[in-house]
C-alpha cells in the first residue's frame, strides 16, 4: 500500500490510495453481535465484493458505511477522514453513492425524472430559487437533465427516459437504480444485491456494467451480493465475513479455495 504523510502550514493529512478504510468494526444489537472487531481497506479504482451467509454482517456493515446504522466501536474513513460523525444527508456530496436492494424508485415518475433526482444533491440552487424558478434554476436544470440523458445513454436507456417506471422491467428497473446512482458522480459505488432477480443475459451485461463504471468513470465499487458467479467474475478483491468476522479477504480464486470461506458456506471442508 503506498500510503505517504503530507504536511501542511496547518494540519498534517495522509495522502493514501486507500479509498475506505474499515477499521476494527463492531456492531451489536441487544445481545446480537452483527459484527465483531471487522477490518479491510477498499482501494480507490477497485471492484470489491463482500460475501458471507445469511447473517453474517453484510447488510449492517453495508448501512454503517452508508451512516443507516452507528457503529458501537471501530472507525470507517473514506478518504483518510472518520465518517462517522458525517450526517446521512452529506453522504452523497461527500462521493459515496448507493443503489438498494428492494428498488428505491418513483413509480409514478417518468424515467427521466427518477435519474435527475439522483443529480440534486450536487445542485447549487436553493429552495426559493428554485419556487421562483429564476434564470439561473432554470439553467442548472437543464444542465441536470442533459447530464441525466448522458447517464442514460451510458447506461443503454435512453429510450426508455420518457417512460413511467411503473410499467418497466424489473431488470430495466434495476439498471435505473445504478443510473441514478451516478448522477451524484460518487467515487464509491455501493450496490446491494445488484443481480437478484435478474435473468442469465442480465446477469452478463451487469458485470460488463460495472467493469465500465470503473473503467470510464474511475468509480470504486463494493457490492455486497449471494450470486457467488458474479462476485467472483467481476471483483478484484473479495472480503468473506461470516457470523459478523471476517474469514478471509483477498483474490476471488483465493477467496474460493480458502478453507474457511468452504466450511463457512458448506458446513463441511477443515475439522
Ligand atoms: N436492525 C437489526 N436489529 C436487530 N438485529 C439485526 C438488525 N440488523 C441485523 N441484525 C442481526 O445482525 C446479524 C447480521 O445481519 P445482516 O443482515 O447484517 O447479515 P447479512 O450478511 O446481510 O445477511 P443476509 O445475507 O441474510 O442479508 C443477524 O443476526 C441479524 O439478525
Amino acid at each position: 500500500m503506498n500510503n505517504e504523510i503530507e504536511s501542511t502550514n496547518s494540519a498534517t493529512s495522509v495522502v493514501t490510495d486507500t479509498l475506505l478504510s474499515v477499521q476494527d468494526v463492531s456492531v451489536h444489537f441487544g445481545g446480537i453481535i452483527a459484527l465483531d472487531g471487522v477490518s479491510f481497506d477498499i482501494p480507490a479504482g477497485q471492484i470489491v465484493g463482500l460475501i458471507g451467509p445469511n447473517g453474517a454482517g453484510k447488510t449492517t456493515l453495508f448501512n454503517c458505511i452508508s451512516r443507516l446504522y452507528n457503529v458501537n466501536s471501530g472507525d470507517i474513513l473514506f478518504e483518510g477522514k472518520s465518517i462517522l460523525q458525517s450526517p446521512i444527508h452529506k453522504m452523497s456530496s461527500m462521493g459515496i453513492g448507493r443503489t438498494f436492494q428492494n428498488l428505491a424508485l418513483f413509480a409514478n415518475l417518468s424515467v427521466l425524472d427518477n435519474v435527475m433526482i439522483g443529480g440534486h444533491p450536487t445542485g447549487k440552487t436553493d429552495y426559493v430559487s428554485n419556487a421562483l424558478h429564476l434564470p439561473w434554476t432554470r439553467r442548472e436544470e437543464r444542465e441536470l437533465r442533459d447530464r441525466a440523458m448522458s447517464v442514460l445513454r451510458f447506461m443503454g436507456l435512453q429510450e426508455t427516459a420518457l417512460q413511467l417506471i411503473g410499467g418497466l422491467p424489473f431488470g430495466v428497473q434495476k439498471r435505473l437504480e445504478i443510473a441514478r446512482a451516478l448522477m451524484s458522480k460518487p467515487k464509491l459505488l455501493m450496490m446491494d444485491e445488484p443481480a437478484g432477480g435478474l435473468n442469465h443475459n442480465e446477469l452478463s451485461d451487469l458485470v460488463a456494467t460495472i467493469r465500465k463504471i470503473r473503467d470510464e468513470f474511475g468509480t470504486t465499487v463494493l457490492l455486497v451480493e449471494h450470486h457467488m458467479g458474479l462476485v467472483m467474475e467481476v471483483s478484484e478483491k473479495v472480503v468473506a465475513l461470516s457470523f459478523g468476522k471476517k474469514l478471509a479477504e483477498g483474490a476471488p480464486r483465493e477467496i474460493q479455495e480458502h478453507p474457511d470461506v468452504i466450511e463457512a458456506y458448506l458446513g463441511t471442508g477443515k475439522k
